[in-house]
């Protein structure tokens, strides 16, 4: 039986808190119909990672916003990682798991955390100030364009260009408009950023191109792999390090008892991965009519996962609303799940690793210095202004 909701997910009023509704759509039922889209919808966390594993039924070639590919132009050439489904997603990933490794991070961790501390000291006792800008923006801004190799200047196009890019995954309403007009030399900046001769050799960027000189892709190819860099690697990380911020201002025990127990760190930043929720939803489409949970969902239907609900599902969590930085937050999809899983979660979680590790020592509290303010998107949870003061250990 399909169960509907008269519910619009993009609207202002449930994207400035979208966690107040998520409830009401896990409790309609294992899977709803939203008519005010014209797309499916799950809530759960058994239904959601079932269906980001099930990646032949579910699939992202055909977009995993609202728009189908089969139906309408994307507004970018499609991501060669992120819209597409195996054979071709089994070569692109294959390929940009090899650049994006864990070795290649090790080496940069030693610099990531120098920057960290002398970023976070420079701002312990110094008033308020905004974290966003000053933390959560300038960190990553300092540190992923040079792990890409991308150009020095012009580095900040990557906000606005990430920002377009996440609202382009929801419906074509006034955010995305207005991501759009904001965005156009961002746009062109990234796709010149992405050519060959921009890009340092040694970086991550280069290496893509490297790979198409082996024949593991084509030079065209390359340029839209690199595109994926630039286009994930920021804005989600600049929120998910502003949500951390964020959570540990707005619930100082915890900040307490990870400064009693800094081994805590890793386990901290995935609680907050869960909690808070910064890539909230993604869609996927049906390869085939498919019955979950006793609904049928014919096939070319868009189904829209809410990873954010599932984070926080009672029905797979206790207590899920609490931010509790002892939880064992694995098996969250905050990075998605399965084949898609999020290719840069470990440049995420050791960039806020080294943030939140060199705020430990040095922070004895922070202290909202006036409420957080939203920065409305289709996609992401993301903080516009952090208002806070990191009061000296
Ligand atoms: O390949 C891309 O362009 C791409 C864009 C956005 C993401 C979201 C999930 C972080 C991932 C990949």
């Amino acid at each position: 039986m399909m169960i509907s909701l008269d519910f619009d997910p993009f609207d202002p009023a449930v994207l400035a808190d979208p966690f107040a509704h998520h409830a009401a759509v896990r409790d309609a039922g294992p899977v709803v119909f939203l008519p005010r889209i014209g797309c499916f919808a799950m809530a759960r966390h058994a239904e959601v990672q079932a269906a980001l594993k099930d990646f032949e039924t579910f699939l992202s070639g055909r977009g995993v916003g609202l728009a189908d590919f089969n139906r309408e132009e994307p507004w970018r050439p499609p991501s060669l990682l992120l819209e597409t489904d195996p054979p071709v997603h089994d070569r692109t990933r294959g390929l940009m798991n090899r650049v994006a490794s864990l070795a290649s991070l090790r080496k940069v961790m030693p610099e990531w955390q120098a920057k960290a501390e002398d970023l976070v000291a420079g701002l312990v006792g110094c008033g308020p100030f905004d974290a966003v800008p000053a933390v959560a923006e300038a960190f990553p801004l300092s540190v992923f364009p040079d792990l890409i190799g991308l150009r020095e200047d012009g580095r900040e196009h990557l906000i606005p260009y990430g920002t377009v890019a996440f609202n382009a995954f929801g419906p074509r309403n006034a955010l995305l408009a207005e991501a759009m007009d904001r965005a156009q030399a961002a746009t062109a900046w990234v796709a010149e950023s992405c050519r060959r001769e921009h890009l340092r050799p040694g970086g991550w960027g280069a290496q893509v191109y490297e790979a198409a000189d082996r024949g593991e892709c084509s030079h065209a190819e390359a340029e839209r792999l690199v595109r994926s860099f630039l286009t994930a690697g920021v804005d989600t990380t600049v929120n998910g390090i502003a949500t951390a911020i964020h959570a540990f201002a707005r619930f100082p025990a915890e900040w307490q008892r990870l400064r009693a127990d800094p081994t805590l760190v890793k386990r901290a930043v995935e609680e907050s991965l869960r909690w808070g929720g910064t890539v909230q939803t993604f869609f996927r489409t049906t390869a085939r009519d498919v019955d979950v949970a006793g609904v049928g969902i014919p096939e070319g239907s868009k189904v829209l996962l809410f990873l954010a609900a599932a984070n926080r599902d009672p029905r797979h969590w206790n207590d899920p609303d609490r931010f509790d930085v002892t939880r064992q937050a694995s098996g969250h999809v905050g990075f998605g799940f399965g084949i898609h899983q999020c290719l840069g979660q470990m440049v995420a979680r050791m960039e806020a690793e080294a943030v939140i590790g060199a705020m430990i020592p040095r922070v004895a509290d922070i202290r909202e210095a006036a409420p957080a303010r939203r920065r409305l998107n289709n996609t992401l949870h993301a903080i516009d202004a952090l208002p806070v003061e990191f009061i000296p250990a």
